[in-house]
């Protein structure tokens, strides 16, 4: 997931003295008389500046349908085309998944509500402790960024226990029946990437102890920004965990890198945008990529994205698959770290997979 947040962002009173000090970005925007970002939210590249996405070059698409049609050959050439798609992408868009459109529209609602609760009452969720399991908040340490990001955030701890949300009414249920549906199509994907490996389909369960697997809510909310082109909805990064699925509310905002250049993504409604996130790509030993991506965004619409992801039970120790290492051709390229320790550098805002990836010999 993306760096560390603050609870609150502190906004510069020289420039923006109508608005309260400490706030959100919905409540900046929705502040009187607020036309400009304040300097603090600009960050120092222009994230649009290195935007050459071909429009030839779209994101594999996966047909989960066919993983269990019955059919062994399909079930066969969907694991290839996964095997491709994570070599050469790191993210792929799935379609023919089980989880209902009513769902993810639901979800999606709860959060709009969320967002939109009084301000006291989101304050009741706001937290430092990063691993606090309900979490509200805002912006990103300056200490690590130099900016603040232009999203507020709902962070709940999924599994292996569910954390419930008291407000808005019944959205814990509907947040908890999500989770639990993405976490089935996460398990099945697994099962196919396991495969994809040349393991037996249970192989990463077991290993990663995903009957206890770390799974995470996290709701980003992206309010209109008059100055699209100088803030960052989540700087670059890479996710931690097994995989992430991503949902939005139909506005565009994520773009992914791919051969040097930032993509824009275009998911198709009613699909879930998965990617390899860091654990895979030890596990695998390098096999499969965790490709960095980020969110910007835009001066017209409110965007909401809701991104899972999914991970190994936090005192699992990962490292490259024994059997895909060979000494001699194909070395580990990865210290063995925990996963609540990875996590802990990683919420530091500290680049943890470089910090762990071994030099090629
Ligand atoms: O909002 C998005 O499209 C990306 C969100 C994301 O990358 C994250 O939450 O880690
Ligand atoms: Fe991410």
């Amino acid at each position: 997931m993306a760096p560390p947040t603050e609870v609150l962002v502190q906004t510069s009173p020289e420039t923006h003295p109508h608005v309260p000090k400490r706030t959100t970005v919905k409540a900046l925007v929705e502040s009187d008389g607020f036309t400009s970002i304040p300097s603090n939210y600009s960050c120092a590249t222009h994230p649009n500046e290195s935007d050459a996405s071909d429009p030839n070059d779209t994101i594999p698409t996966i047909d989960f349908s066919l993983l269990n049609s019955g059919d062994p050959h399909q079930r066969s050439k969907v694991i290839q085309d996964i095997d491709k798609a994570c070599q050469e992408w790191g993210f792929f868009m799935l379609v023919n998944h089980d989880v209902s459109e009513t769902l993810m529209k639901a979800v999606l609602d709860g959060c709009n509500e969320f967002f939109n609760l009084p301000m006291e009452e989101k304050l009741e969720f706001a937290a430092k402790d990063v691993w606090k399991p309900i979490r509200f908040g805002t912006g990103v340490d300056t200490k690590v960024e130099k900016f603040f990001f232009w999203r507020d955030f709902l962070k709940v701890i999924a599994h292996p226990e569910f954390h419930s949300l008291s407000k808005p009414q019944g959205f814990s249920e509907v947040v908890q029946e999500y989770c639990k549906r993405s976490q089935e199509v996460a398990m099945e994907l697994l099962k196919a990437i396991s495969e994809s490996l040349g393991f037996e389909e249970s192989y990463i369960e077991k290993a990663m102890n995903l009957k206890s697997g770390f799974q995470l809510f996290a709701a980003n909310l992206y309010p209109p920004c008059p100055q699209p082109d100088l803030a960052m909805g989540i700087p670059a990064h890479t996710d931690h965990g097994l995989l992430t699925l991503l949902i939005e509310n139909g506005i565009r905002g994520l773009q992914i890198q791919h051969n040097g250049n930032w993509i824009h993504v275009n998911p198709l409604p009613n699909t879930f945008l998965v990617n390899i996130a860091d654990h895979l790509e030890i596990l695998s030993n390098g096999r499969f990529k965790s490709i960095m991506h980020r969110a910007v965004v835009n001066s017209q619409s409110t965007r909401i994205s809701i991104a899972i992801p999914n991970g190994p039970s936090l005192d699992t120790m990962v490292s490259p698959a024994p059997e895909l290492v060979d000494n001699e051709s194909r070395p580990a390229a990865y210290i063995p770290m925990k996963y609540k320790d990875y996590m802990d550098l990683q919420l530091e805002g500290k680049p943890c997979l470089e910090r762990i990836r071994l030099p090629v010999a």
